[in-house]
């Protein structure tokens, strides 16, 4: 298509613009994928109609390309949560779009797991984390309501196209230690503005080694650097998960960086003597190694969300949990994902094992990812969660303390009832 060297986000913004740009440009792209949600898509409807007003036809740009989950006040948690989802289930039966319904799980997760990403494409959703898709090689971001509305009316938005930030990992990582840390590790470095508007580009041996599960973690919190989007050189990793839900999916090897494109900066690590990593409070870039923390103690373990909320991440919380006990007093609650990672969680018998210890496993949503309907920290307490935010009042109170882990250290910890080294157990 191209001789010009090209970053991967390049080459999704020249096909979806129609003519080949690069980084700096401003561009009206084609949108390949929306995604809203029960919190921001009401806004988002209303701005459609009022775009909308005086026109006979009242019809969205292409119903089979918009997608609506409802996840963050899932079962309804107020009269004004019940509403919404009202209005948005409306809209999406006049509209004729696929609606997640209350209890299919965390949008990020669902997307996903039920085949609406794919490479290459350009995807926009009312949710900071939309970054999250980028671990399947598409250009995903988030954005305003208002911004969705025209996006909803239009199909087309418009663009800066992003510098990118190339993250190089290569090593192996230790027993013990996963992609969360390795995030957490980048964004501690990089701090919460180090890819501001760029798309972080996260390459190398050692994100070739990872799962989709973990790439997804990766991408989900480039967001958190600033970034734009996470993006992750699909493979035969990514091809394996799509082709399992995606029917006739097949890898084009086009949507990858090219090998001499012009990144911003290329910053190189090796992984292979990294510790568990924690964000302390209140930011994200607070990044300590866990060595450093252990013995805090800590009131709630909070294990879900869409970074860290599917059956590997519980899986690996199980493993570290083993046999134990809880530590007194420690309230865990657990949160899959989605219905579909909560299946095999149940069926793993990690459900039963969990209420066995006093644990609790809630159905799918966000939950206490964002202070939502249950779970919330109260005035001097501290938690411990696998989610992606730990700003004052994140989960509860202003006064509170929350501590952001991988789901071992969030196990280990679990059972000691302090921030405990998960390769000391
Ligand atoms: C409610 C929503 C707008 C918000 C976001 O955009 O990220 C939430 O998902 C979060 O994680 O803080
Ligand atoms: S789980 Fe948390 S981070 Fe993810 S979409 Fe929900 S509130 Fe946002």
């Amino acid at each position: 298509m191209n001789k010009k060297p090209m970053t991967l986000s390049e080459k999704i913004f020249s096909k979806a613009s129609g003519k080949n740009v690069a980084a700096g440009e401003f561009v009206i792209a084609d949108i390949d994928r929306a995604m809203t949600h029960d919190i921001t898509g009401p806004l988002s409807v209303k701005g459609f109609y009022e775009i909308m007003e005086g026109k006979d036809d009242k019809k969205v740009w292409d119903p089979s390309k918009i997608v609506i989950v409802f996840d963050h006040q899932v079962p309804a948690d107020s009269q004004n949560a019940a509403q919404n989802h009202i209005l948005m289930r409306k809209f999406a039966t006049d509209q004729g779009i696929l609606n997640y319904d209350v209890f299919e799980g965390v949008c990020h997760q669902v997307l996903p797991e039920k085949g609406h990403v794919k490479p290459g494409d350009l995807i926009v959703g009312t949710d900071s984390h939309t970054c999250a898709y980028g671990a399947f090689g598409a250009f995903s971001t988030g954005l305003g309501s208002t911004d969705m509305a025209a996006v909803l009316a239009s199909g087309k938005l418009w663009f800066k196209v992003p510098e990118t930030l190339r993250f190089n990992v290569r090593g192996n990582l230790p027993k013990h230690v996963c992609s969360k840390d390795l995030i957490l590790h980048l964004i501690g470095d990089v701090g919460v503005e180090g890819a501001r508007y760029k798309a972080a580009e996260f390459a190398g041996p050692a994100i070739q080694k990872m799962q989709m599960p973990e790439r997804m973690t990766m991408s989900n919190m480039a967001i958190e650097m600033g970034g734009k989007a996470g993006l992750i050189e699909p493979d035969q990793v990514t091809e394996k998960y799509l082709k399992e839900r995606i029917p006739n999916f097949s890898l084009d090897s086009y949507w990858k960086s090219d090998a001499d494109a012009n990144f911003s900066k290329i910053r190189e690590y090796d992984v292979s003597d990294l510790e568990p990593q924690v964000a302390c409070p209140h930011n994200v870039d607070n990044v300590k190694p866990v060595s450093e923390l252990v013995g805090t103690k800590v009131n709630q373990i909070f294990v879900g969300s869409c970074t860290n909320g599917r059956f590997e991440d519980i899986q690996m919380m199980m493993n570290a949990i083993g046999n134990n006990p809880l530590a007194k007093g420690i309230r865990l609650i657990v949160v899959p994902a989605s219905r579909t990672e909560y299946m095999k969680a149940l069926r793993a018998g990690y459900v039963e094992k969990l209420m066995d210890i006093g644990a609790i496993v809630e159905s799918p949503c966000c939950g206490p990812c964002m202070g939502g309907s249950f779970g919330r920290l109260g005035d001097g307490e501290v938690g411990l969660s696998t989610s992606n935010r730990n700003f004052k009042g994140r989960q509860g109170s202003p006064n509170s303390f929350v501590y952001l882990c991988s789901p071992e250290t969030a196990g280990a910890s679990a059972i000691t009832g302090e921030i405990t080294d998960p390769r000391e157990i």
